[in-house]
């Protein structure tokens, strides 16, 4: 722990609700992101949940969807869900989107606040491989949802790092503003963006998989269809 962050834990118990952090590439939003997200929100009385974008995912290829349509979707998804919000940050800076500015800009706004970063159990997995990994449980909570098939780390150096954080009372998010990680089992949804692009590509329908919003959006745009979907730039 930085001494910052030592300061920040030493001034707890948090008296103000968790915040849900939740990045992505969403690309598009489907209800894999939208349910799991409602059932922490719920579970863990959250004060809300902060839907964000990435600009330029660090890990991965560009998205189909340029961010604007992943903005436009996103918005759609959760309009009238007022415990839900599209937080625009990642998508204003320039570079990679990297999770560790991300959490160290809302740190900076939200003082002492427990913030609660949200990823499902493939993205944990994948932690090492992130930009100042070991940084990010200075700066937050970590929700860990356990996505279907997925597993949680044993045995190696994430491994150690989980059993060393690991909490089972999710009271304990209110102790500190950060420090924490928290498995949770969320509604098992079997629905990746992934599945989705490849669905309408090969001329399919992704009704059913996402809000019917964000299917109509994604007829008009004609988007992620294999001669008109052009990479973002
Ligand atoms: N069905 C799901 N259940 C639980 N978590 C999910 C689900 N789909 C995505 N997530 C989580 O949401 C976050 C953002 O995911 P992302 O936007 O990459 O969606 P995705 O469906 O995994 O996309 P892609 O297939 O393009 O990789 C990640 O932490 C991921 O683990
Ligand atoms: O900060 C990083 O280095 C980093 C590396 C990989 C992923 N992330 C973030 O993790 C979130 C989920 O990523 P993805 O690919 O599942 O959409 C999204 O907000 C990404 O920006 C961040």
């Amino acid at each position: 722990m930085t001494l910052h962050s030592r300061a920040l834990a030493a001034q707890s118990n948090c008296s103000a609700a968790p915040i849900g952090i939740f990045g992505g590439t969403f690309d598009p939003v489907h209800f894999g992101h939208l349910r799991p997200a409602l059932d922490l929100l719920e579970q863990l009385s959250l004060a809300e949940v902060r839907f964000i974008p990435c600009r330029h995912p660090p890990h991965r290829q560009l998205p189909v969807a340029n961010p604007e349509q992943r903005l436009a979707m996103l918005r759609l998804a959760i309009a009238g869900e007022s415990r839900f919000r599209v937080d625009e940050r990642e998508l204003a800076r320039t570079g990679p989107s990297y999770m560790v500015d991300t959490l160290a800009s809302l740190r900076a706004e939200q003082g002492n606040v427990p913030l609660c970063l949200i990823m499902g159990t493939d993205a944990f997995q994948g932690l090492p491989k992130w930009h100042r990994w070991t940084e990010l449980i200075e700066l937050a909570h970590l929700l860990v949802m356990r996505r279907p098939g997925g597993l949680l780390p044993r045995g190696d150096e994430l491994g150690d790092f989980f059993e060393a954080r690991r909490i089972h009372d999710p009271a304990q998010l209110m102790q500190q503003p950060m420090g924490f990680i928290l498995p949770l089992e969320v509604t098992p949804l079997e629905i990746s963006a992934t599945r989705i692009r490849t669905l309408v590509e090969a001329g399919g329908s992704a009704r059913y998989l996402l809000p019917s919003v964000v299917w109509n959006y994604i007829q008009k745009e004609c988007l992620y269809l294999p001669s008109l979907s052009t990479p973002e730039k």
